[in-house]
């Protein structure tokens, strides 16, 4: 059967073997995933007709105001993931706390937790802008058959298992990796089927586009402006193309596919950047490293970094191999 045809269902079935732990607990949660991301993928697709465009009212612990769609897509994934005995906890971009779930027979006995970044670009949900969902995936290292402590999901980026975006744009793909390559999904939206549409997926190692919300240029530190300086000049393949969705699955995506560098640096403002370590930063890193890409946070490899709190936020530059090692080049020239 040609790659094209296979479907994420059969996929995951075929690859279940190549998870280190294969106990079919990976597949079922994996499987959770493809359906939330369907139920929200159809909420996406109807905003506009029906009521839920704009902010709900609330905040949440990083004092965002919560848009309608990133309660209405946090419910939604952490029901699919709760009624299905795979998950011990959840943690989410919209919950101050990490969500204990306990399996039917009150033993403890799942062994994954998860955290989410449920709708991922919430600034562009109104105006129609691809937006996405984030997803990381640890084998929890307190024991089964114990309540899930925090120290679950404070674990380094290279213990996950598993991480993937949804992106829900001009079609709508789920992306993921389970250590073993990148691979991508398109939703097939009359029949409600992801099939495998982009086998493989890697960073060109050298791209011509730069992501970076240039209107905190003055904040930023010396080295991050003279790189983007360094991307505007005339010379060789340069100047390269500048880029910037604002939605980090959407603007990751774009540079996966055609080579390219996506930075929300630290700045005299934000002083550890925007991005959130634990299901931003190192489901994405993951993923780029999967696909021959690099993850930095400056001088250190995101995947290393050993997390604090839940909703830490930290410097993240991504992308094609060579560009994030040049800008390196210029970060260290100021340490
Ligand atoms: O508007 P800014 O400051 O450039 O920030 C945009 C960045 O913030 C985010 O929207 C943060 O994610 P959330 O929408 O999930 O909070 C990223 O997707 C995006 O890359
Ligand atoms: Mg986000
Ligand atoms: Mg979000």
């Amino acid at each position: 059967m040609s790659t094209k045809n296979r479907t994420l269902g059969e996929y995951i079935i075929e690859n279940q073997n190549s998870f280190k732990y294969s106990s079919g607990e990976l597949s079922k949660l994996i499987n959770a995933i493809r359906l939330a991301a369907k139920v929200v993928n159809h909420e996406v697709n109807k905003a506009g007709l029906v009521d839920i465009l704009g902010a709900a009212g609330e905040t949440n612990i990083q004092g965002e105001d919560q848009q309608k769609l990133d309660v209405l897509a946090n419910e939604k994934f952490i029901q699919t993931l709760t009624n299905r005995e795979i998950v011990c906890g959840i943690a989410s971009e919209e919950e101050d706390d990490f969500i204990s779930i306990n399996s039917n027979d009150n033993q403890h006995q799942n062994k994954y937790v998860v955290l989410i970044d449920p709708l991922d670009g919430s600034s562009n949900i109104d105006v129609n802008v691809s937006v996405g969902t984030i997803f990381s995936i640890y084998r929890r290292i307190t024991p089964v058959g114990t309540p899930v402590t925090l120290e679950d999901f404070l674990q380094p980026g290279k213990n996950q298992v598993a991480a993937g975006y949804v992106v829900y744009g001009t079609s709508t793909m789920l992306v993921y990796t389970t250590g073993d390559g990148v691979n991508g999904f398109t939703l097939n939206p009359a029949i409600g089927t992801f099939y495998l549409s982009h086998p493989n997926m890697k960073f060109p190692e050298d791209g011509r586009i730069y992501s970076v919300n240039e209107g905190n240029y003055i904040h930023f530190h010396q080295g991050v402006k003279d790189y983007i300086k360094y991307c505007q000049e005339e010379e060789g393949d340069r100047p390269y193309t500048s880029r910037y969705i604002g939605s980090l699955v959407s603007d990751f995506h774009r540079n996966m596919i055609k080579g390219g560098i996506y930075m929300y640096p630290k700045s005299s403002v934000t002083e550890e950047g925007k991005l959130r370590l634990l299901y931003e930063c190192n489901p994405m890193a993951f993923l780029a490293e999967q696909a021959n890409g690099l993850a930095i946070g400056g001088k250190t490899r995101i995947l290393d970094v050993q997390p604090k709190e839940l909703h830490q936020r930290i410097p993240f530059f991504c992308g094609s191999r060579n560009m994030v090692l040049k800008l390196q080049e210029f970060l260290t020239k100021y340490h």
